[in-house]
């Protein structure tokens, strides 16, 4: 049995997700490029790249490792590069974004004939949240005025556009798209693609695909494009968990139970958007907190029921913890850093990393 803590990427569940991502790739022409700011533990890319075209990035490091570990076709955007960093990026990159006018004058003659695209801002957006909202007043995610990118037009050979965010809904997806061909159609078939960012959620059971892939499929022959998707979530939501054991149990007014592991270090997207966890099914007579190991006093993963009374030793499995979770994990506490493995098709498990004392030194000096 494998120590705990441990993510668990289950490659099954992955296959789910590849699979409809695959379906949209055909039926709409779009090519899919995963978000590595959401997930980049590159020993499953093996599987991933079957079904998804590259990667888009947000950094050097991100560029890089699309690039060396994925491959394919290979995006990289930031909010702002840095001079010593330009060069590097664009020897990993096929595509080379910019995020304002200014870094593009300021960079693109270094773009070695590379393309390059550039970040537009409709205005709207789709984010039930402050902090994840590139619509939100004063943002710098993009160039929001068409007539000042139009002198720039001859230059650009496409634009990313992320301005959704945890979205279920078509028809708010279609609209937003509307809203995009309103503010920005002139532009439009003036470049030769245009990537729609993240924040789609079409792998979500329940989405109309068929709608989905007939409105890329229009946009695209609309204005003579090649759409780009770059999911995080819809890759990879719900095919991974955090597996983890009771250590202590106790009682103060409600009966507590403590994991070794913790929501601020493991699973700190819940924490930063006020999240409870997931833990099923979640029913029965016994309800506890489950409390992370950290001294954060609010390190909670959520309250949740269970058939019988909790035990020390006993695991607990905390679903959907593939994305914004290895990629955000930190040394807080100097916890036991959960490894990673990985559950293969056939069902057997292996640990493709696990994390010691000298990583916890070495990310410190
Ligand atoms: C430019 C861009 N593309 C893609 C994504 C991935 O979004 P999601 O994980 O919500 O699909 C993000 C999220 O920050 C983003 O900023
Ligand atoms: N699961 C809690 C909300 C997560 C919001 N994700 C935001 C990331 C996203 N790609 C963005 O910042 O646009």
């Amino acid at each position: 049995m494998i120590q705990t803590p441990y993510y668990l990427i289950d490659k099954s569940r992955l296959l789910q997700n590849l699979q409809r991502i695959d379906l949209v790739r055909k039926q709409s022409g779009a090519k899919v490029l995963l978000a590595l700011k959401c997930f980049a533990t590159w020993s499953v890319f093996d599987l991933m790249r079957e079904y998804m075209d590259g990667t888009t990035s947000s950094s050097l490091y991100e560029v890089r490792l699309g690039h060396e570990k994925f491959g394919g076709e290979t995006h990289a955007y930031s909010v702002a590069y840095a001079d010593h960093e330009i060069n590097e990026v664009v020897s990993h990159a096929d595509k080379i974004i910019f995020n304002s006018l200014s870094q593009f004058e300021r960079h693109a003659g270094r773009a070695a004939g590379k393309p390059i695209g550039l970040r537009l801002n409709p205005g709207v957006s789709s984010s039930g949240y402050d902090l994840a909202d590139p619509a939100r007043p004063f943002s710098r995610l993009g160039e929001v005025d068409p007539a000042r990118v139009a002198p720039f037009i001859g230059q650009i050979s496409g634009f990313m556009i992320h301005n959704n965010c945890e979205n279920r809904d078509f028809a708010r997806f279609d609209a937003l798209l509307g809203e995009i061909e309103t503010r920005f159609g002139a532009l439009l078939p003036q470049v030769e693609w245009v990537s729609l960012g993240g924040g789609i959620h079409f792998t979500a059971d329940d989405y109309p695909l068929d709608a989905f892939c007939a409105r890329l499929r229009s946009f695209s022959e609309r204005y003579g494009v090649q759409v780009y998707l770059e999911p995080g979530e819809a890759a990879i939501s719900d095919s991974a968990s955090l597996e983890v054991s009771v250590l202590d149990t106790l009682y103060n007014g409600k009966q507590l139970a403590v994991v070794d592991a913790s929501i601020e270090a493991h699973m700190l997207d819940l924490l930063i958007y006020r999240l409870q966890a997931r833990v099923e099914p979640n029913a029965g007579p016994h309800r506890y907190l489950i409390y992370g190991k950290s001294c954060l006093a609010g390190d909670i993963f959520g309250e949740f029921d269970f058939p019988q009374a909790l035990e020390i030793g006993q695991r607990l499995s905390i679903r959907d913890a593939a994305g914004y979770t290895m990629v955000k994990k930190n040394w807080f506490n100097g916890l036991t850093m959960p490894s990673i493995a990985v559950r293969e098709l056939d069902g057997t498990e292996r640990v493709v990393r696990q994390f010691g004392y000298h990583d916890y030194a070495d990310s410190l000096s």
